[in-house]
């Protein structure tokens, strides 16, 4: 496997793992599927609309509403998910496994406003596999924290085409995305930011 630019607390990081046409193509593909799969804006448990709008691909796409964070089969809609695009899996390959692909690329979009607070991804059932996030679109701060709640935390700068991987003791550990660096990047048009979480889901 490839060697990462950076470590923090145990969460990988490749710096502009896409270069700019690569970033192209999966922003291309990244439209097919939300054509097919619309971005929704879901709410928490409690009612609060989160501030990034969400799709996904795979056997199962994360959602939100007033039942609960969980996967499901079907967008809101009704319709299965669309597959996940090659160019997303290829990644997948070269950093996380090539003996079993993800069941869920959940796409987050990041209006200038959004953010997403500090959290576990714990709604799947092995956490030995890895969660592989990559960035498009304009820098976001992210925050990596600790496996157990609370302490100190550390921040870093993503930008279009870095892939971060939180794998092994790092697979718990709390993340979240304090703000964006609005008009940063010029790769979507209207601006904002796009980042995927591929999950193996069970
Ligand atoms: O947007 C990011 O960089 C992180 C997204 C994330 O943590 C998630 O979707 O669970
Ligand atoms: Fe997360």
């Amino acid at each position: 496997m490839e060697e990462p630019t950076l470590i923090i607390r145990g969460v990988a990081i490749y710096k502009e793992w896409l270069d700019a046409p690569a970033q192209e193509a999966l922003l291309a593909a990244l439209r097919g599927v939300a054509a097919q799969a619309p971005l929704v804006t879901p709410v928490t448990p409690s009612g609060k609309p989160m501030s990034v709008r969400m799709t996904s691909a795979g056997r199962y796409g994360w959602v939100s509403d007033r039942r609960g964070y969980r996967y499901e089969r079907c967008h809101p809609d009704g319709q299965p998910w669309p597959p996940i695009p090659g160019c997303v899996l290829d990644i997948w390959h070269a950093l996380v496994s090539t003996v079993r692909a993800p069941d869920c690329c959940l796409i987050n979009h990041y209006g200038p406003g959004a953010r997403m607070g500090l959290h576990q991804d714990r709604d799947e059932v092995d956490f030995s596999w890895p969660v592989l996030s990559v960035s498009l679109g304009d820098d976001a701060l992210f925050r990596i924290g600790n496996v157990v709640r609370g302490g100190r935390t550390e921040s870093v700068w993503l930008g279009s085409g870095d892939v971060v991987v939180m794998g092994g003791p790092a697979r718990l550990i709390h993340h979240g995305v304090d703000r964006i660096r609005a008009g940063s990047s010029t790769l979507l048009q209207g601006g904002g930011r796009l980042n995927l979480t591929c999950r193996v889901v069970d």
